[in-house]
């Protein structure tokens, strides 16, 4: 997908919004419990009732591996599910993968190629030779950790280089520049600190960025839109626990809808104040 599809559909749906399939099998409704594949099942009722806001769905592979094979089955079948019937979505592997050239080769090849996902989440700590793997595919993007949304974030993407006198982050975000560019690169920006956006944007002013935060850990919407916002949007803002854990009942799919349509509204007021909608 490339980022003028991304831009289109943000316009068509006028949202920005990544849903997160961090699916739980204890958070779930129990009557799904009995089905043969309760995961897939809890989201593809999720997926159905909120297509239509969102522009790309997230699963982070941890909720997945966690159950081993039967897990990594859901997994297939999901992202599956979002090729055969919606395949406008991006689908978002968050992996947070890291390694060295020969096994980084092996994690894009099983995410882009035998998984079918369009982006998938790596740290770049390892450097240059780490991340190029990832790059290789045609439409696929991958997204580079920059600011994240934790606590401990500033342990080392804080930690200021005298070398070259900025902070580590914004070396990341510098640096990788000469390894790929706006057409298959994103980074991750938390909402939780939005304060560092205008740094990201600086040295990134045309990348989309993956914004988590929004929902449960706190971050405003607002703030990620005001400082993070470029003429084509330039941002895919997710939510994971605040859509798909709305409600927890029968009712999960018309709670998690309501959760994704007051994003979308949101987003969709946000966009228009840009001109961009
Ligand atoms: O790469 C990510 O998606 C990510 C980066 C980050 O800095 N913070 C962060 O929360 N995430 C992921 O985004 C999702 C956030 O989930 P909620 O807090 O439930 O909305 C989880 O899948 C996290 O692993």
């Amino acid at each position: 997908m490339t980022a003028q599809e991304l831009f289109e559909q943000i316009k068509k749906k006028r949202s920005f919004l990544c849903v997160g399939l961090d699916t739980e099998l204890t958070k779930i409704p129990e009557h799904l419990l009995t089905k043969d594949d309760p995961m897939f099942e809890f989201n593809r009722k999720i997926i159905e009732a909120t297509h239509d806001l969102a522009i790309a769905y997230k699963l982070n592979l941890a909720f997945y591996e966690v159950h081993g094979a039967a897990g990594w089955n859901s997994l297939v079948k999901t992202v599956k599910y979002l090729k055969t019937h919606h395949p406008d979505v991006l689908v978002i592997a968050d992996a947070k993968r890291g390694d060295i050239a020969n096994t980084a080769r092996m994690y894009a090849k099983a995410y882009f190629h035998s998984l079918g996902c369009d982006a998938v989440t790596v740290s770049p700590y390892l450097g240059q030779d780490s991340v190029v793997p990832y790059l290789q595919y045609d439409g696929k993007w991958t997204i580079l950790l920059a600011i994240t949304s934790n606590e401990s974030f500033g342990d080392f993407q804080l930690v200021h280089n005298k070398q070259t006198g900025n902070l580590l982050f914004e070396d990341v975000v510098l640096k990788s520049m000469h390894w790929g560019s706006d057409a298959n690169m994103m980074f991750v920006v938390g909402a939780t600190h939005p304060e560092y956006f205008a740094a990201v944007r600086k040295h990134a002013p045309h990348h989309f960025l993956l914004v988590p935060g929004v929902g449960e850990q706190g971050g405003s919407l607002q703030k990620v839109a005001e400082n993070g916002m470029n003429d084509r949007c330039g941002l895919i803002v997710n939510s994971s626990r605040g859509i798909i854990y709305a409600d927890i009942t029968g009712n999960f799919t018309s709670e998690a809808r309501k959760r994704a349509l007051k994003l979308q509204q949101e987003m969709e007021v946000l966009l228009k104040q840009n001109g961009l909608v």
